[in-house]
């Protein structure tokens, strides 16, 4: 498997069918391609399929038809996961576990090196917790951690779920910093109802409320 920073960056959804009850597709024929790098912004009312498109790239749900490529490589096959990070909105830490021990347990579970993660969480206004137990962080802060957990590898694809909820400003401030330096060579797509007016969107795809459809 060849490093992932000489992957294009790339997503393409072809004629993608998928859902999780079979007769009632979340998901029907969608199509889409994200094929350069840049931030792609995903919208569209509640329900409307924005995390099943997310768990479909995550290569957790398989398409009944269609197929789903990252960079060439078909989501639901093992090698993909060297090519892309994904963050849900709903963090799995361990209450007694520190932040720095989450970070380097990700790391290792990514087989990066701990620094690059380590060095971001001043970036976040986390360093001072370094040493607590999860259970001791605000909500916030949790999301926070989550975030530098799920994005600790250089991936060329990103895909993060809902990322500014809960964030305070320094945390906006240094994720928006982030998602503009990611857009320089990895294909970022954000799902959010708001997007901060510093971030430049090379596309938005607002999904619909029935079927998933643009
Ligand atoms: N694990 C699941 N099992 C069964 N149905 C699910 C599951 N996850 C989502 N759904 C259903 O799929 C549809 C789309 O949900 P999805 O979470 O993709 O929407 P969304 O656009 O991300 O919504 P929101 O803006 O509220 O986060 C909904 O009808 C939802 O109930």
């Amino acid at each position: 498997m060849p490093a992932p920073t000489s992957f294009e960056a790339s997503i393409e959804i072809d004629s993608v069918t998928a859902g999780y009850r079979q007769g009632s597709p979340v998901l029907d024929g969608l199509s889409l391609g994200m094929n350069e790098p840049g931030l792609y912004r995903v919208a569209g009312s509640n329900g409307s399929g924005k995390s099943t498109l997310l768990e479909l790239i995550s290569g957790f749900l398989e398409p009944w038809a269609g197929s789903v490529r990252l960079c060439g490589i078909d989501a639901g096959s093992p090698d993909a996961r060297h090519v892309r990070s994904v963050c849900r909105t709903t963090p799995a830490l361990y209450p007694s576990m520190t932040v720095h021990d989450h970070l380097a347990l990700a790391a290792r579970s990514r087989q990066v090196g701990p620094e690059a993660g380590l060095a971001r969480l001043a970036r976040y206004g986390l360093e001072d917790w370094a040493e607590q137990p999860v259970s001791m962080l605000s909500t916030g802060n949790i999301r926070k951690l989550w975030l530098l957990m799920c994005t600790v590898a250089d991936t060329p694809v990103v895909a993060i779920d809902e990322p500014f909820n809960g964030m305070d400003v320094r945390g906006i401030e240094a994720l928006i910093d982030e998602l503009g330096e990611w857009a320089q060579h990895k294909v970022v797509v954000l799902i959010s109802h708001t997007v901060p007016e510093q971030l430049a969107v090379r596309h938005s795809f607002v999904f619909k409320q029935e079927g998933g459809s643009l």
